[in-house]
């Protein structure tokens, strides 16, 4: 099958400057999650400006849908309406006075009606939990929330494929989990999302591809659990393996546990451990539930009531959406991040506990947890919160 992006031997040296990419040859699948990984100065942020037309190579070429890019204005325009940018400095690509101003640039740009542009703003500020935001001005907004403006203006011009450079640098834990959480949920709607990085725990855990880059050059690309156990190729690149990777691959070199595939998860790893101390998945008198509530679909009333009741021990909810949702009805959180497999854990335990979620996510908990249920031949199953009869479910945005 034709890849959505791939590049052929590119090579690229800055005006007085190294050889910044020295023959790079690179495919990306439609609907994967690739990362770029490799330690500074590598090349990934060079390679990743190829991709939309904002670096021109050497030599080499860069197709996009099997068809070489085109450099005069007109083609590029288009390139970049397709392949979103976001760099890692988001002061960088914020240029307009106000919040509103500046997601609308885009839309504005490609010549697309006030009403339209309007609802692309209101659209791409909901997915990135940024609405009531509009007139604020971005200069004086958080790093997490400069952010997410400058994904928020990508995103009104609808791409298909998302480049993100560095995504999670420089900002806080909890703020790089929701930003890795939104580049999920842009994935799980279909779009194809690119990452560059240096955080091998972040790749390890989020990509389903991985090239890794030194000097300019693809030193490997693959599965993220084949190119991170290799320690002769991770230490040419100058990186560590990923702490849950490393771990799982000493307890196997001394026989503790099965050579099988690689836990992604402290929730896969345990797992795995339990298995080995027991010979078989131990038997469990009464595993808790897991609700879940799609805030899109579910009544304010409803999520109270669940949670006054007493009826769940834990809550988490998943997206920019949902979390706002909870706010309003004040809900209060103990999951913001990796939530399905913290909530697998606590019904394993005998806890019950809410996921609350919105648009393509429901499925993919659904998925996930059946997939566990299917694996351990558990019981484990997601039931749905009251979606009211009646209640109109909001206005799906573009970017469901
Ligand atoms: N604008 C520029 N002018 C001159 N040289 C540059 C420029 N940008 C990057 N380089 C050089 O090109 C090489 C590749 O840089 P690049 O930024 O692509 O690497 P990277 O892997 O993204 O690094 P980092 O992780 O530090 O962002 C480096 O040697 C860098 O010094």
């Amino acid at each position: 099958m034709t890849p959505l992006l791939e590049t052929d031997n590119v090579t690229y040296t800055y005006p007085n400057g190294p050889a910044a990419l020295a023959g790079v040859s690179v495919r990306i699948e439609a609907g994967s999650k690739t990362a770029i990984v490799g330690p500074n100065g590598a090349g990934k942020s060079t390679l990743l400006l190829m991709l939309n037309g904002m670096l021109r190579p050497e030599s080499g070429e860069i197709r996009f849908s099997g068809r070489p890019l085109a450099y005069d204005n007109r083609s590029l325009r288009e390139l970049r309406r397709r392949v979103g940018f976001v760099f890692q400095n988001p002061d960088v690509q914020i240029i307009a006075p106000t919040v509103e101003a500046d997601v609308a640039f885009g839309p504005v740009n490609l010549g697309h009606p006030p009403d339209a542009v309007r609802q692309a703003v209101h659209d791409a500020l909901g997915y990135v939990g940024l609405r009531g935001y509009e007139k604020r001005p971005p200069h004086r907004l958080s790093g997490g929330e400069k952010k997410r403006v400058a994904i928020a203006g990508i995103l009104a011009m609808e791409p298909s494929v998302l480049v993100f450079d560095e995504p999670t640098n420089t900002l806080d834990p909890a703020s790089s989990e929701e930003v890795m959480e939104l580049l999920d949920e842009l994935a799980s709607g279909g779009r194809t999302v690119l990452v560059s990085t240096h955080d091998v725990e972040l790749a390890y855990r989020w990509a389903d591809s991985i090239v890794l880059m030194e000097q300019g050059s693809v030193l490997a690309r693959g599965p993220p659990e084949e190119i991170f156990s290799d320690h002769g190729l991770l230490a040419s690149a100058r990186l560590k393996p990923p702490a849950l990777l490393d771990l799982y691959n000493e307890l196997n070199l001394r026989g503790v546990i099965d050579r099988d595939v690689p836990p992604k998860s402290v929730l896969e790893f345990t797992d795995r451990i339990e298995r080995a101390m027991h010979g078989r998945a131990p038997a469990r008198s009464e595993t808790g539930r897991i609700y879940l509530c799609d805030a899109d679909l579910t009544g304010g009333d409803d999520l109270r009531r669940l949670v006054e009741q007493g009826a769940v021990d834990h809550v988490g909810a998943m997206g920019t959406r949902a979390k706002e949702f909870a706010g309003r009805e004040r809900v209060l959180l103990d999951y913001t991040y990796g939530v399905i497999d913290k909530c697998i854990l606590k019904a394993l335990i005998g806890e019950n506990s809410l996921i609350i979620t919105t648009g393509g996510m429901v499925e993919h908990v659904r998925r996930r947890i059946g997939e566990y249920s299917a694996e351990s031949g558990l019981t484990l199953a997601a039931t749905p919160v009251g979606e009211t009869a009646g209640h109109r479910p909001r206005r799906e945005g573009a970017f469901e």
